[in-house]
């Protein structure tokens, strides 16, 4: 069953933002979209003629009724037109949130101004609603999004560079909202890129992409939320949430017409599989870390990449000592990764020499996990790293000798940090829940392993980890992920050499019915 997201916002009667918006987007991230409707705004692709907001007693019922049957996983509020809907909108927040046994993630878009420039809300009383976002609203949000416009009406700061957004975006969460994605749209920073901030607890991430030059971009601010509630429901963290609702946009502006005599529509598109409408994770080092003044310490080359290894790895054995990964490779095994945690000094030093050995005797390719000191020093095929392990690996030197570099990611964005690395092979995992490892929280599950694996097999080798066994392994080839690695389906197998029998097996049979 599909997950039930709400939005809280005023019906656009020209069909592109607002409400009609943001079902259409939710639609496309494959959940159940309710509304309750604020205001009646009369519009189309020219401006704003009329916001008709609905009477305290409307907003009241429809609230009700969704509430006595429908409860979501996460809402998004976009246009509330006066205080009073404010003050009622918050009051229903703040019942879920002490009431309900799962209260729904609350995503707010704190919109203001329409993209033709004409208000969305009472003008008379901007103040006051101001205010009362910032009393009775803010407390309740999870994620707030507004725009640069937005930003500056709601903190006063004017956002002239990076720390303007920090702070701005630190003063929204003083007022109560736990994250705040700012977006760039209107930003121009550096100038011809769309660069997006968001700041997650204490946290802090930047996005970014050349603009797309396009006049039809209305609704792109409602789709946005709706997208990051959307994905929020399904149980995506707000960095990946983030992410598609980005490279959604991007999709939806690269292909946005004309309606009408003015500003067109976003067009609302499909699920974001084409890793050209993705944003970069910007990091300290690449140009846009550059523009945006992020300290650098050092020299990664982002554009040389890392030395290829084969498109299909097949199976992939991942093992804990020189036995183990002889035994493989004396059965066929043409991928092989040392991932010694409990050795040190002379004896794992010696265990990566006979590793890199055994690997090129079998004409294997054979990755040495986290110690790249000893795979650089012992000229390995390649090494296999973690995220975090990135900022601590010289991974100038492992370009420069000619390594392999696998890297681990649990997410989208993870990807495209480890995308922004151009590695030799990405993973992706867990896949399924492990007792190898403790991954808790970063089970992907085989729906997230299907929407990596287009995105990310145009560019690199893909690799599935984490719980796949010779029950699980068919559901995975069936993804078309490039190679299944695996701890022990091999070594706690009854029969190790015929459990890896029949893990090619598998793999093999997988791939003819491709
Ligand atoms: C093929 C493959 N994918 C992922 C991992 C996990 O690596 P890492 O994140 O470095 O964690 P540890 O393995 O060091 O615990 C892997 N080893 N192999
Ligand atoms: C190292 C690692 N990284 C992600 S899951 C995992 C362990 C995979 O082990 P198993 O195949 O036994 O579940
Ligand atoms: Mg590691």
């Amino acid at each position: 069953m599909s997950e039930v997201v709400w939005t809280i916002a005023g019906s656009d009667s020209g069909g592109g933002a607002g409400i009609q918006a943001d079902l259409k987007a939710m639609h496309s991230f494959c959940v159940h979209g309710c509304s309750a409707i604020t205001a009646l705004t009369a519009q189309n692709s020219l401006g704003v003629e009329a916001l008709n907001p609905v009477t305290q007693a409307v907003l009241e019922s429809q609230l009700q009724a969704l509430a006595n049957d429908l409860r979501p996983q996460a809402i998004k509020i976009g246009m509330l037109a006066n205080v009073q809907q404010i003050q009622l909108v918050a009051e229903h927040l703040r019942y879920y949130r002490d009431n309900w046994p799962c209260p729904p993630y609350v995503v707010y878009d704190p919109v203001a101004i329409a993209t033709s420039g004409d208000s969305l809300i009472e003008e008379d009383a901007q103040d006051d609603i101001a205010d009362a976002i910032k009393t009775h609203l803010l407390p309740l949000v999870d994620v707030i999004t507004p725009n640069v416009h937005e930003t500056q009406m709601l903190t006063g700061i004017y956002l002239i560079g990076p720390d303007a957004l920090r702070e701005a975006a630190k003063r929204l969460q003083q007022w109560g909202a736990k994250s705040v994605v700012i977006k760039g749209g209107h930003w121009d920073y550096p100038q011809g890129y769309c660069v997006d901030y968001c700041r997650e607890g204490e946290q802090e991430y930047w996005l970014g992409n050349a603009t797309i030059t396009t006049p039809h971009s209305h609704g792109t601010g409602c789709t946005l939320s709706s997208v990051i509630a959307s994905c929020l429901a399904k149980g995506y963290p707000l960095k990946d949430a983030f992410i598609l609702g980005k490279a959604y946009i991007n999709a939806g502006l690269k292909s946005a017409q004309r309606y009408g005599e003015g500003i067109g529509p976003v067009a609302q598109t499909r699920w974001p599989s084409e890793l050209a409408d993705f944003p970069q994770v910007i990091e300290p080092g690449s140009w846009l870390g550059d523009e945006l003044d992020f300290p650098c310490a050092a020299d990664f080359n982002y554009a040389a990449g890392f030395a290829p290894c084969p498109q299909q790895l097949g199976l992939y054995a991942v093992v804990d000592s020189v036995d183990w990964l002889q035994l493989c490779l004396e059965h066929g095994v043409k991928t092989v990764q040392l991932r010694m945690k409990d050795c040190h000094g002379e004896q794992l030093e010696e265990a990566i020499k006979q590793a890199i050995a055994l690997g090129r005797a079998h004409d294997a390719q054979v990755f040495i996990n986290d110690h790249w000191q000893l795979a650089l020093k012992h000229g390995a095929y390649g090494v296999h790293l973690g995220q975090q392990d990135l900022h601590n690996a010289n991974l100038r030197a492992i370009q420069d000798a000619g390594l392999r570099l696998g890297l681990s990611t649990h997410g989208f964005y993870e990807m495209l940090l480890a995308h922004n690395y151009r590695p030799s092979y990405i993973a992706l995992g867990a896949i399924y829940p492990t007792t190898t490892k403790d991954m808790t929280g970063q089970i992907q599950g085989l729906q997230k392993l299907r929407h990596f694996v287009p995105l990310m097999q145009a560019h690199y080798p893909t690799v599935a980890i984490g719980g796949i066994d010779l029950t699980r392994i068919a559901a995975v080839v069936n993804t078309g992920v490039g190679s299944v690695a695996v701890v022990r389906a091999i070594t706690e197998a009854a029969h190790p050499t015929q459990a890896i029998a029949q893990l090619q097996q598998a793999i093999k049979d997988g791939r003819s019915e491709q």
